[in-house]
């Protein structure tokens, strides 16, 4: 089994020619584990090194005066910084080792959905010591949009769907794109000590750049967790619990978790970009993923209704986790 990895060349346009072969890779993944890696993804290997670049001064070079200015908590869309330590992932583990900086997409005070106050719509919080990164990150927000919407077009082939299918569901989409910085594991950590406790992501997609060091593993279909090691100019993307609902459970999205035990003291960064579709978006089966005679497995809702759970979820549960990630999978169907 493992985790596949692929290959986007020629995928990487609607109709392109190797369309139909990569869609059927990602329909084998998406029944196992979830994740696949993807190579020749059309984004240029520096602007990935650049931003790795940009959350190491986010974290390294940004006072900790600033840092906590801008706390997540300030913010009404939730970005920012969030301090080591914040963030419990898994609520029967310890709280997670890493600290990180959340951004989104900057949607402008006169967009409908910032005046409606949906959840996640709004501005940023940037350092002021960090002039470049408003439109650094932008656009790279902007090439994981992009990105995000042709695995979506792969993911409608793969289910014998129209390649646009869900075009549509991505008009204003709800976009978070957070750096991570965790410090080498601690040599006293219990068995309960992670990066990042096991949780499943709750949005549609993933897309994540790791660093060389790894510490990013993954659980598989039969329970065994398996390092999802760092494939040089490759993204690991995995799906979110939107997928699962949308494809009646058919596809999946498993467990994850991170501990930095492989960098020789060294701290690790990740950057994880969320993609999760217009807060409008109806997230209910698709056609052809409901058995004949068969009820649906999850509820239908809208996208922004299933993110509303899960940070309901989230608050019962006390934890802190903005825009991205959280336990479970929502609101299934009771049988
Ligand atoms: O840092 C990583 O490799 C994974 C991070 C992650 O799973 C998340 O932020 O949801
Ligand atoms: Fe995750």
């Amino acid at each position: 089994m493992g985790i596949p990895i692929l290959d986007l060349t020629d995928a990487l346009h609607p109709g392109a020619p190797r369309s139909a072969e990569v869609a059927a890779q990602l329909r084998q993944a998406a029944m196992g584990s979830g994740f696949f890696y993807v190579r020749h993804h059309g984004i240029a290997a520096e602007v990935v090194q650049q931003q790795f670049a940009l959350a190491r001064q986010l974290f390294e070079a940004v006072p900790e005066a600033t840092r906590e200015r801008l706390s997540i908590h300030h913010s009404p869309t939730q970005r920012g910084y969030e301090q080591l330590g914040a963030q419990t992932l898994d609520l029967s583990a310890r709280p997670d080792v890493k600290e990180s900086f959340y951004c989104g997409m900057a949607y402008p005070d006169d967009h409908p959905y910032v005046q409606a106050g949906y959840q996640t719509y709004g501005g940023n919080q940037w350092p002021p010591e960090l002039p470049q990164a408003p439109a650094q990150c932008e656009a790279y927000i902007q090439a994981l949009l992009a990105l995000s919407r042709r695995l979506m077009q792969l993911l409608a082939l793969s289910l014998a769907l129209p390649e646009d299918y869900f075009d549509a569901t991505s008009a204003s989409p709800m976009l978070s794109l957070r750096m991570l910085r965790y410090p080498a594991h601690p040599a006293d950590a219990d068995a309960q000590t992670f990066g990042a406790g096991a949780h499943t992501d709750w949005g549609a997609l993933t897309i994540l750049a790791q660093d060389m060091h790894g510490g990013l593993e993954v659980c598989m279909p039969d329970g065994s967790w398996v390092p999802a090691t760092p494939v040089a100019d490759c993204f690991v993307v995995n799906l979110g619990d939107m997928i699962p609902r949308w494809t009646n459970g058919l596809y999946h999205s498993n467990p994850h978790r991170v501990r930095n035990t492989r960098s020789g003291g060294q701290p690790r960064f990740s950057i994880p970009f969320f993609y999760e579709p217009d807060f409008m978006a109806r997230i209910e089966a698709v056609p052809g993923t409901v058995p004949a005679g068969e009820a649906p497995r999850f509820a239908p809702c809208t996208a922004g209704e299933h993110l509303s759970e899960m940070y309901r979820r989230t608050y019962q549960l006390k934890t802190k986790t903005p825009a991205g990630t959280d336990t479970g999978v929502g609101a299934e169907v009771a049988a």
